[in-house]
């Protein structure tokens, strides 16, 4: 059986090692720029002594995904750079709120006191939960704003899920799905008619029963490791992009063809297989995985299955505007941590900024990183503005939030377009209803990624893998 992978972000590479894994060669992975990683981008300035990161930074050692996630690492031998859970990177997450800096809670007694941009303690919002009626959710989805809203008080809703759904999708919560982030959280709601008492119900439960554990394959040295030690999360020493790139070598190592500037163009299936057509030709294969954005497929789908392309085009995608900015000096920032978000109510083009140098050493420079736009792109942006106009805004509100006065030494702007899928409400019927059609035209097609289970570094990683352990072990004998 012959393999196509297509998409050389992580996502498509991570397939590549699963399928070399389990059915060995031949496999070919299409990618249509010049270079893999996707969106994982990291352009480092060594003589300077820093790095500036385009897209992901960290990753959460957490739960099965990060585990899997893990197992890859350490077989690759990239050097880690763990934060535990005691570093203020870890510690100190802001917002900025009402015209302030306001540091969020990081112990359960930051429950009690009132701090802004909360009119009271956060204790408060359980009473709410404990209080409010359960409402049976429509078609089982709900946004994840109406859920915090109804469970916890619109101040919650407002100051700490809708920043939080910025910082992993730069998305509206008004319209992300509630079973994007919360979907144990909403089960036990519907069931037991409140998030406390589900939760308690299901502590209960799980004393009493015999959960099995994570897969003992995934429990490596450095999981144990990282659990021993309490990390929090991880970067690496050259930043993200060592994982694709070290990804890709060893692929090539054990003669997986990874073929660049090589986009495919459409896909005709017919009952032997699947045609690619790709830059110089058509090539047979008899099964291909995707791991391109929803809205790219679409477009291969698109002449003989118009029905699925635009299912595929129901996923929609927001575009985020990333500066990097490097000044000179330590500690030019007044209060250290991973970062701060603006909630959308404040009605500011800045998402939020990621303090680099608080998370990773940067050798005497603060590093920093605006993001802008996301679901609000078009209200700020519509105008195509100039690189330099972006970065004039960047530094405007970099000098007003953080009121660091020094100039900047060397900056970066990137627009990336359609970079983070949409989790809206009833995803997750989309993606369902996307592999039934599928499934019932018995297309040679399995689709991972981004898209469809999940937006997080390990997410698309565990989806990778569950596609490739779903392929039929037929699979594997020569045709
Ligand atoms: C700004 C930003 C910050 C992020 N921060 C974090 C973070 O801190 N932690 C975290 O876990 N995650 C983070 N993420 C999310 C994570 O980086 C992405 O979800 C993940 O990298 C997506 O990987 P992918 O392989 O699914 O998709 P992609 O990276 O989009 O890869 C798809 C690949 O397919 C290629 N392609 C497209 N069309 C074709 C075609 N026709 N033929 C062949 N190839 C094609 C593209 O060139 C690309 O290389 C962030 C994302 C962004 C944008
Ligand atoms: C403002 C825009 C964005 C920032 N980060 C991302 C965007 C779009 C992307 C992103 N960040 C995280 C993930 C998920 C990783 C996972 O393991 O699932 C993605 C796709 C991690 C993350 N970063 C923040 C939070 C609350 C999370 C969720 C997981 C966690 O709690 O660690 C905070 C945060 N993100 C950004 C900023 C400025 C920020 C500030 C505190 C930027």
């Amino acid at each position: 059986m012959t393999t196509a992978v297509l998409g050389g972000g992580i996502s498509g590479l991570s397939a590549g090692y699963y399928l070399l894994r389990r059915f060995g060669k031949p496999l070919t992975i299409y990618e249509a720029s010049p270079r893999v990683g996707g969106w994982i981008r990291s352009e480092t300035h060594k003589d300077r002594g820093f790095l500036f990161e385009s897209g992901p930074r960290t990753i959460r050692p957490v739960g099965l995904p990060g585990a899997n996630t893990m197992e890859i690492v350490e077989q690759l031998n990239l050097p880690v750079r763990a934060i535990p859970r005691s570093h203020v990177a870890a510690k100190n997450r802001m917002l900025y709120a009402k015209g302030q800096v306001c540091m969020l809670p990081n112990s359960p007694m930051g429950l009690f006191g009132t701090k802004p941009p909360f009119s009271q303690p956060l204790y408060k919002a359980f009473i709410h939960d404990l209080l409010a009626k359960s409402t049976l959710a429509k078609h089982g989805d709900e946004s994840i704003y109406s859920f915090a809203e109804r469970r916890f008080g619109k101040e919650i809703a407002d100051y700490a899920i809708s920043p939080m759904i910025c910082g992993i999708c730069a998305g509206d919560a008004r319209e992300i799905s509630v079973r994007f982030l919360m979907d144990g959280l909403f089960e036990k709601e519907q069931k037991y008619g409140g998030v406390l008492k589900g939760l308690f119900y299901a502590r209960y439960k799980e004393k009493n029963s015999t959960k099995p554990g994570i897969f003992a394959q995934e429990q490596t040295k450095m999981y144990l490791q990282s659990k021993q030690e309490k990390w929090a999360m991880y970067g690496m020493d050259g930043g993200l992009e060592q994982l694709p790139r070290a990804l890709r070598k060893y692929l090539g190592e054990n003669d997986v063809n990874v073929q660049l500037s090589n986009p495919c163009r459409n896909l005709t299936f017919s009952d032997n297989g699947v045609r690619l057509s790709l830059r110089d030709a058509d090539l047979p294969v008899d099964h291909v995985i995707s791991s391109l954005p929803a809205y790219r497929l679409a477009a291969l789908v698109k002449q003989q299955h118009p029905s699925l392309s635009a299912q595929l085009l129901d996923i929609p995608y927001v575009d985020v505007v990333v500066v990097n900015i490097q000044f000179e000096g330590n500690n030019l920032l007044k209060q250290n941590g991973f970062g701060l978000l603006v909630p959308p109510c404040e009605q500011l083009p800045v998402l939020g900024v990621i303090f680099d140098s608080c998370c990773f050493d940067m050798d005497g420079n603060t590093i920093l990183t605006v993001m802008m736009g996301g679901r609000w792109f078009d209200q700020w942006f519509s105008d195509q503005p100039s690189p330099k106009k972006l970065l004039d805004t960047a530094l405007r509100y970099v000098r007003q939030i953080l009121e660091i006065k020094e100039d900047p030494k060397f900056c970066r702007v990137h627009t990336h377009h359609k970079c983070i899928p949409q989790y809206t409400v009833g995803h997750k019927h989309r993606v369902a209803n996307i592999r039934k059609y599928i499934k019932t035209y018995k297309l040679p097609l399995s689709l991972c990624g981004a898209a469809f289970d999940g937006v997080g570094i390990n997410d698309v990683i565990l989806s990778a893998r569950r596609q490739v352990e779903a392929l039929p072990q037929s699979f594997s004998h020569p045709t």
